[in-house]
């Protein structure tokens, strides 16, 4: 086991373009924040090669999941787990809980490379940074997999309820989602009610899967979309009356949920997507904050993913508190306030969600 810590500043190292993108906005001092510490782990045993980001314990630990993903380079990984650590710290921040920001990623297939003695080697660099950071699930990681990091380390959250942890974060992560759809769709046609839209579930994974559930039961007509046919044939065996397309941002929708990787809203994406509103769990969803103002410009409202998708956050971080599923379950459906306090907050700035819910984050921090 080997690891190499790197303290700030790393964003040096960093072309501009790849710190402005994410969801940050315009507002600048805390996203320009540098990292408080990027530790890269190799272990030549297991071939596990993975970096932690540690974006930010002002609030607390940083906690964030560990996405298992096929990264080309090591390059791109870094440039991942930077800007999805420093999502957490505006999350946590945004969402009340008290903890920082921080995130890991695994570099490999997860179908392929993931085995017990890599998580364990995994498990074992997390427990190295003495609960600085937490860990959970994310893309390719399961709770099942938590299980077995956090037989290595004291700080791993969403392991299985037979394991002592809360399970599968996903459900609420979808459920918070559903809940911020709901305030959004309220500000643009004044009803809560989903029934009879047109909402577009694009990722059909564990989180992709419980929205379509949801938004099913509440009268939506969904059209969906994966890479993966296995999880599009789930879906459909699951949920008959679902439409299936070959790409949902192409789709004519009312609601746009991207519950895929992020990146999926481009300037590109801004000029064609025929939807009013966007709202979905995955982290991560402009590749630059600009690409905000271009979907106002044509009608559309961009929900921030680290508002909408903090359900999961919420409910592992009671693990942390001591769990209570009511009250976590209550703090996610929370999410329909706290989306209708950031419409609140960008009409009063005159801004979009983004920075809006920005200014909310911000604010917290600083006064911690
Ligand atoms: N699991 C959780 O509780 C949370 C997840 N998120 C975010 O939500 C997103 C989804 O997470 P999970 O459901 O856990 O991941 P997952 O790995 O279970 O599912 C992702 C799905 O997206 C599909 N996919 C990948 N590229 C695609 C593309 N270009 N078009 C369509 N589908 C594509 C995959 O085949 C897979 O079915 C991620 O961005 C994650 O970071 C955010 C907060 C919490
Ligand atoms: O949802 C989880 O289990 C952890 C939180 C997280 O990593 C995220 O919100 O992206």
């Amino acid at each position: 086991m080997s690891t190499s810590t790197v303290i700030r500043p790393v964003e040096d190292t960093i072309p501009v373009e790849d710190t402005a993108a994410g969801v940050f906005g315009r507002s600048r001092h805390l996203s320009d924040r540098p990292h408080e510490q990027v530790v890269f782990c190799e272990d030549a045993a297991t071939g596990l090669r993975a970096i932690i980001a540690i974006h930010s314990t002002v609030l607390g630990p940083a906690l964030g999941g560990t996405r298992f993903y096929p990264y080309a380079n090591e390059r791109q990984a870094l440039d991942d787990v930077l800007r999805l650590s420093r999502g957490m710290t505006y999350k946590a921040a945004v969402s009340g809980v008290h903890l920082g920001g921080g995130k890991a990623v695994i570099i490999g297939d997860p179908t392929v490379h993931k085995t017990e003695a890599l998580l364990a080697a995994y498990g074992r660099f997390v427990e190295s940074l003495g609960g600085r950071y937490i860990t959970a699930a994310d893309v390719g990681t399961y709770a099942s997999d938590l299980d077995v990091v956090g037989r290595h380390t004291a700080h791993a959250v969403g392991r299985t309820v037979a394991a002592g942890g809360s399970g599968d974060s996903s459900p609420l992560t979808a459920l918070g989602v559903f809940q911020a759809m709901r305030a959004g769709v309220e500000n643009i046609w004044g009803t809560t009610n989903l029934e009879g839209r047109v909402v577009g579930v694009e990722g059909l994974g564990k989180v992709g899967y419980s929205l379509v559930g949801l938004l099913a039961a509440d009268g939506a007509r969904v059209v969906v979309s994966d890479v993966n046919p296995a999880a599009v044939e789930r879906v459909v065996s699951d949920f008959p009356d679902v439409r299936v397309a070959g790409s949902v941002v192409q789709a004519s929708l009312d609601v746009y949920a991207p519950c895929a990787l992020g990146g999926t809203l481009s300037p590109a994406t801004a000029g064609s997507l025929d939807a009013r509103l966007v709202c979905g769990a995955a982290n991560n969803q402009l590749t630059i904050p600009e690409v905000e103002t271009m979907l106002g410009e044509r009608g559309i409202t961009w929900v921030p993913d680290y508002v909408a998708n903090a359900g999961g956050l919420i409910q592992v971080a009671g693990e942390v508190d001591g769990f209570d599923a009511a009250v976590v379950r209550s703090d996610v459906e929370a999410i329909f306030e706290r989306t209708a306090e950031i419409f609140e907050m960008s009409r009063v700035l005159g801004t979009g969600l983004g920075p809006a819910a920005n200014r909310i984050a911000e604010q917290r921090i600083d006064a911690a």
